[in-house]
């Protein structure tokens, strides 16, 4: 499953409520649609409402930035596409040139293959390691006792057995594996007393972890605003955070999961989890070091083939979702990824992983972000005849109302039950 099958994100509800407020992406919102709703992962396999909505491109003569920057990969020679490292530590100086150094190579990264690690992240080590300790402790409590605090779906909260969820549901394979979601801790959604003891008994750690993968959250946000040369004007290094602040509602969710070792059962197709793009803004992935994970990367003109992401001790990994690849216009890329059983004694142990998925507040509208760098690739491509160019822009929303972040979830959820 490519990127490039991603399904709507840029449908347009013609005839609806005008928005007139400013580009911003927060400062445009909508009013809200109450409390947050559902959130996490969602397959890519619908049509693509996106091309069935897109129209001729409004052209200009904006050619600041070269075809390298804006089609990096389609250039290449067949080496294979590579995940780099990033060293996040000096982008908490945001002016200087080493936070433009670090936001350059995370827009690079997204451009690229839309997945790159993180070291420096911020996030305590201590947290990290606590998180793990309860993942695994949780767990062991076994399916029948966790059931008991079973999915929400209005909520998407709580506890999913084996094979209850379908991240390629065109796909015969089940997944084996145990998740637990857990919405934003901030009073609106979650609950302490609608979760197992084992997690309701450790809140302040769950709140703090909560609250650290969302600052990380924020900063890398911060440095797509810098990358992406947002204009101070239409928010700058704030444009996206300005839309994701921890005390409004939206679909965050914590995830922690477990791969149980490869089963017994051979009569039933397993994989740990099928091919999939994230739906939101980024995700944050904490690894235990058993591996397993990889992404549909695509070298040159070659097929895409599905390139390992092993742990690299320190680090955690990030992916830009959906909405990114939406914001952008297809520029970032939200790239398909899956977990398999790997190879040898491995497949044979368990592994652990701690996922947070960042979403936008529910009512920010999906517009193209205001980033010169989006839209010189999207007049180039006019140009080109190089995909499906447009760039709309916020000023063309007059007549058409765009989609929401909550009624995008909505409309994901509506096509998988
Ligand atoms: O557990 C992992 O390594 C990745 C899981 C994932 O991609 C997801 O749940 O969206
Ligand atoms: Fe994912």
């Amino acid at each position: 499953m490519l990127s490039s099958s991603l399904p709507a994100i840029r449908l347009c509800i013609l005839g609806a409520r005008s928005v007139t407020s400013s580009s911003r992406c927060c400062a445009a919102a909508l009013s809200s649609f109450g409390r947050s709703s559902l959130a996490g992962t969602f397959p890519t396999s619908s049509p693509s409402l996106m091309q069935s909505t897109r129209t001729a491109a409004n052209v200009a003569t904006v050619e600041s930035f070269s075809k390298e920057q804006l089609h990096p990969r389609s250039l290449k020679s067949s080496e294979p596409p590579t995940v780099p490292t990033i060293d996040f530590g000096s982008f908490n100086n945001v002016t200087g040139e080493g936070a433009k150094h670090v936001a350059d190579q995370i827009l690079k990264a997204a451009l690229d293959t839309g997945f790159f690690y993180l070291s420096n992240h911020g996030v305590p080590q201590k947290d990290i390691d606590d998180m793990f300790e309860l993942t695994k402790r949780f767990f062991a409590k076994g399916s029948a006792h966790n059931a008991k605090y079973p999915y929400n779906p209005e909520i998407n909260s709580g506890y999913l057995g084996i094979a209850t969820e379908r991240l390629n549901p065109n796909s015969d394979e089940q997944e084996y594996k145990e998740a637990v979601n857990i919405p934003k801790l901030n009073g609106r959604t979650a609950r302490k007393e609608d979760f197992a003891p084992e997690l309701a008994n450790n809140w302040e750690l769950l709140t703090r972890f909560h609250r650290s993968a969302h600052d990380c959250l924020l900063r890398v946000l911060r440095a797509f605003g810098m990358g992406l040369q947002i204009p101070e004007s239409a928010g700058g290094l704030d444009y996206f955070t300005s839309c994701h602040r921890y005390e409004e509602s939206s679909a965050d969710i914590l995830r922690i999961l477990w791969y149980p070792a490869i089963p017994a059962d051979r009569s039933t197709k397993w994989t740990r989890a099928a091919a999939h793009s994230d739906y939101g803004s980024l995700t944050l992935l904490f690894q235990d070091s058993t591996g397993g994970l990889e992404a549909l990367l695509r070298s040159g003109n070659h097929e895409p083939k599905w390139i390992p992401l092993p742990p690299r001790p320190g680090t955690i990994v990030v992916n830009t979702g959906d909405l990114m690849e939406f914001w952008t216009e297809g520029l970032v890329k939200s790239t398909a990824h899956r977990v398999v059983f790997p190879d040898g004694p491995a497949a044979h142990q368990d592994r652990y992983t701690i996922a947070y998925f960042g979403q936008p507040e529910d009512s920010t509208p999906l517009t193209t972000i205001p980033s010169e760098i989006v839209k010189s690739k999207v007049l180039q491509d006019a140009k080109t005849g190089n995909g499906e160019a447009l760039f709309r822009g916020p000023t063309s929303m007059s007549q058409e109302r765009a989609m929401t972040a909550l009624e995008h979830l909505r409309m994901r959820l509506s096509e998988i039950h």
